[in-house]
């Protein structure tokens, strides 16, 4: 399965490429929508006692008219109701006059229990807040709880950032076509989805990389051909090294996590760099991860030229100020080149310290052969460093993500439970498999050092952050209740098996 994601504009763009390829017209198209939402309403629903078509005045209710001759067709008992006449010479309008079934107008909407709805009032067209028959209907088949079959996306939701635009269905699957678009994975869109269904009507492959869309939904195929895997002859430096900064003796625990996570992701080396005063209880606390007096920034440069450490993670535990900026920036200010230091991750107090000097990081992080930058901001931390990009309500959270990566020159996760990674290069990637028992103190730390971790085995930068981000959270939902920080560099083994043995895609 391949995980681009289509913008509206890019959906409506592969749909005329497709007609002007000639192998199918636009009411082609619209037929096998039609097809296969109502092959999939006759599936998953065959003793529906009635089944209503909400039908809205665009292509999606053309999609719609022809689900209702065909469930007709079928035998089904089909009430149909709509809003607005097609345009006239249309697509819709060819299909609603293929449909001779009685059509009643949507603003006298009634439905009994029992019944089901099959919503076609907008997709991909919607392009303003739902209002009149539309949202009254929203209100009625939401009161009476009745379930929805959504036509591309539910009618009110954003295709583009999965808002809700005035109200909204919520359904129990929604069909659509080609590929996904950012809104059915963007919350709220995601939970007003239900099951998604991916159906094929006739969009090739080759229309789609014409296209060559830069968003993705953030899966295995997206990065598995990068994975690191052992060399034969591997020693433990070649595996790579990771070194994880440590906070004052009252504030280990954050950095701890994050080399743990980085060495089970696979680095064959991880260090911790401590301040003298907490060296004891960090050393209390370690075994398999070394431990290294770091108070500095001599101390840091010396660490660099003595065991070439490829990737730093800064910032859980670390606390805000000057020795942030200082040591992110000495970092930041080593080459790349011939094993040098490939990256830094830069997360929690890490990223707050440069709230009043943002531009010195970005430039510093922009600087030729500079060590790849990745910072991981929860939204508070994104809105203080990102402040008129968080408030632009303008924007979906994947263009807020976007706009802080190319102007930060850093891959950006912007967490969250539909967390989104973008990379300066305006790749962007949407990440859907994670679950709420993710959110527990310090599983954000787990997250840097499962990144650290992957880039030092030497996974280009957006790869090993979008492996990081999935594997994280697929360690997380699968775990479940209970699960504290702790336990997730151990939860992520069998997900690292079965991406190495290839059998979870
Ligand atoms: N050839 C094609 O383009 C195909 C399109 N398909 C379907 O067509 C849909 C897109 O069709 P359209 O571009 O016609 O768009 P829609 O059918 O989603 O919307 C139709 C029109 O409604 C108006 N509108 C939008 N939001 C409104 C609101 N809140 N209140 C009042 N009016 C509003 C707008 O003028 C919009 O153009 C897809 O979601 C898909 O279901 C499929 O049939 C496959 C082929
Ligand atoms: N509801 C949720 N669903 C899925 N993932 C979540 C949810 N809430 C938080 N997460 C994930 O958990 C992690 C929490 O990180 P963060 O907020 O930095 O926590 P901490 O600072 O306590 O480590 C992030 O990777 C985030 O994407
Ligand atoms: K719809």
């Amino acid at each position: 399965m391949r995980n681009e994601l289509l913008s509206t504009a890019e959906m409506a763009e592969a749909d005329r490429l497709t007609i002007a390829a000639g192998s199918l017209d636009g009411y082609g198209l619209m037929q096998r929508a039609g097809e296969a939402v109502a092959a999939l309403v006759l599936a998953r629903h065959p003793g529906a006692k009635r089944v209503h078509i909400l039908c809205g005045p665009g292509n999606n209710g053309g999609d719609g008219y022809v689900v209702a001759r065909l469930l007709a067709e079928a035998g089904v008992d089909v009430a149909l109701w709509a809003s607005g006449e097609p345009r006239a010479g249309g697509d819709a309008a060819l299909a609603a006059a293929a449909c001779t079934l009685e059509r009643r107008p949507l603003s006298t909407l009634t439905a009994e229990a029992g019944s089901l709805v099959v919503d076609a009032i907008y997709g991909a067209g919607l392009s303003k807040p739902l209002t009149g028959d539309a949202k009254a209907a929203v209100d009625i088949v939401t009161g009476m709880n009745l379930p929805v079959v959504a036509i591309d996306l539910p009618s009110g939701i954003s295709g583009d950032s999965g808002e809700v635009l005035g109200s909204a269905f919520r359904a129990a699957l929604t069909v659509t076509f080609a590929r996904k678009k950012p809104g059915h994975l963007l919350l709220p869109g995601r939970e007003r989805c239900g099951e998604i269904v991916l159906a094929d009507i006739g969009i090739r492959d080759e229309i789609i990389d014409q296209i060559a869309p830069r968003t993705f939904e953030n899966r295995p195929g997206l990065w598995i051909a990068n994975l690191p895997a052992p060399a034969v002859d591997a020693h433990k430096y070649k595996r790579g090294h990771t070194s994880v900064f440590s906070g004052g003796p009252s504030a280990t625990g954050a950095a701890r996590l994050s080399a743990l996570a980085a060495a089970r992701s696979g680095a064959g080396a991880v260090t911790v760099l401590s301040p003298a005063n907490a060296m004891q209880v960090n050393a209390a606390h370690l075994t398999s991860i070394m431990l290294r007096k770091v108070d500095a920034i001599e101390d840091v440069d010396d660490l660099i030229g003595d065991r070439r450490p490829s990737t730093f993670v800064l910032g859980p535990g670390f606390g805000i100020g000057d020795k942030a900026r200082d040591f992110t920036l000495a970092v930041l200010a080593k080459d790349r080149q011939d094993g040098g230091v490939e990256g830094l991750v830069l997360d929690a107090d890490g990223i707050t310290s440069f709230r009043n000097a943002a531009s010195t990081l970005y430039e510093a992080a922009g600087r030729p052969d500079a060590p790849a930058l990745i910072m991981t901001p929860h939204e508070g931390e994104f809105g203080r460093l990102f402040a008129d990009i968080a408030g632009n309500k303008a924007l979906s959270k994947l263009a807020k993500a976007r706009e802080a990566a190319q102007r930060a020159n850093a891959v950006i996760v912007y967490k969250g439970a539909d967390s989104v990674i973008a990379s300066p290069d305006g790749r962007a990637a949407i990440n859907s498999n994670g679950a709420p028992w993710l959110a527990t103190a310090g599983s954000g730390d787990v997250l840097a050092g499962i990144i650290a971790g992957l880039l030092a085995q030497g996974m280009p930068a957006f790869e090993a952050t979008c492996a990081g981000v999935w594997i994280h959270a697929e360690a997380g939902s699968r775990f479940g209740p209970g699960l504290i920080a702790e336990d997730l560099p151990l939860a992520i083994v069998p997900v690292l098996r079965q991406l190495v043995e290839n059998t979870v895609r």
